[in-house]
């Protein structure tokens, strides 16, 4: 992960919604140089705490290329192709292209576009905004040096993994939907942290301070999960009664079939 690098390329953002600002707060808060950020949303207003810090806000999406070198775009699925035709012939030469909208591929990016440049699909998630998103990016055309300048940008957001693009749609449930599935997962355990006894506050510092510390052992370990639940699991203790418990209402189960589900309908 890099965490102390200033790039000087310009960078703009094109739909500054959830992801977009996002991708812009986890960029700032590693000292990306604000007056190399535009970005731009049809109601600006809603932008101005991004203005504030310094980054150009503008609902122009003309002028917000034309002197960028990478431009991501993070509009809906549904609104990429007016975004591409509107921006196409204002791109500069060496512009690269930065997807993270779901189920858009590359063939299409392209095709959307006379100006030919290089097109590099991302897949972040919101945790891009405290800089420990997992990002995946796939490519066909980016040179080695697109790809590591781009790279750089995600690896300050949190953790990156290149990726073929035929894998995008299971990156998309995994990682990017992934955050919803961990966040319900933590709500649970803070609705039965309460119901235990623990006030909402004390349930919820336990219950997220508990996922990371599980996630860092398998991170720094590298154990499989199953070894690790082995150390916690006392026989006839009460850890394997609530987990077994967990198992016959089908937590895994429920959470497999979530998965596929979401991926099932990425392109309804
Ligand atoms: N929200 C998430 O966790 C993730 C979203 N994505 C993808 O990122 C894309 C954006 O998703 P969200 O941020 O959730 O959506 P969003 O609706 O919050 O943000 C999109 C933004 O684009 C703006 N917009 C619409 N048309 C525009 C235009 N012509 N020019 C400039 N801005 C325009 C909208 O006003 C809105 O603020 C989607 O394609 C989604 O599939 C990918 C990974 C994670
Ligand atoms: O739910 C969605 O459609 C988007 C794609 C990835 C995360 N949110």
């Amino acid at each position: 992960m890099y965490t102390n690098f200033r790039m000087t390329k310009k960078i703009t953002i094109i739909g500054g919604g959830n992801l977009g600002q996002s991708i812009a707060h986890g960029l700032l808060s590693k000292n990306y140089n604000p007056s190399n950020i535009t970005i731009t949303r049809n109601k600006i207003e809603l932008l101005s705490n991004l203005k504030l810090k310094g980054l150009t806000v503008t609902n122009n999406n003309v002028e917000a290329v034309k002197n960028t070198h990478i431009i991501i775009i993070a509009v809906k699925p549904y609104k990429i192709e007016n975004v591409l035709q509107q921006i196409d012939s204002h791109l500069k030469k060496n512009a690269i292209i930065v997807s993270v909208v779901s189920d858009y591929s590359i063939e299409s990016i392209s095709k959307n576009l006379k100006t030919k440049v290089s097109i590099i699909r991302a897949m972040p998630n919101t945790a891009a905004s405290v800089n420990e998103s997992i990002t995946c990016l796939a490519t066909q055309n980016a040179s080695k040096e697109e790809l590591e300048d781009v790279t750089k940008i995600f690896d300050t957001l949190g953790d990156t993994l290149l990726i073929n693009e035929q894998l995008m749609d299971a990156a998309t449930v995994l990682g990017a939907c992934g955050i919803a599935y961990v966040l319900r997962f933590i709500r649970g355990m803070i609705q039965g942290g309460i119901e235990i006894g623990f006030d909402a506050q004390t349930a919820t510092n336990i219950a997220t301070q508990t996922v990371r510390g599980a996630t860092e052992l398998l991170i720094k370990n590298g154990n499989h999960p199953e070894a690790e639940i082995d150390k916690v699991t006392t026989p006839k203790g009460c850890t394997i009664a609530g987990l077994n418990q967990m198992e016959h209402s089908g937590f895994s189960s429920a959470l497999i079939k979530g998965i596929k589900t979401s991926f099932d309908n990425i392109s309804k």
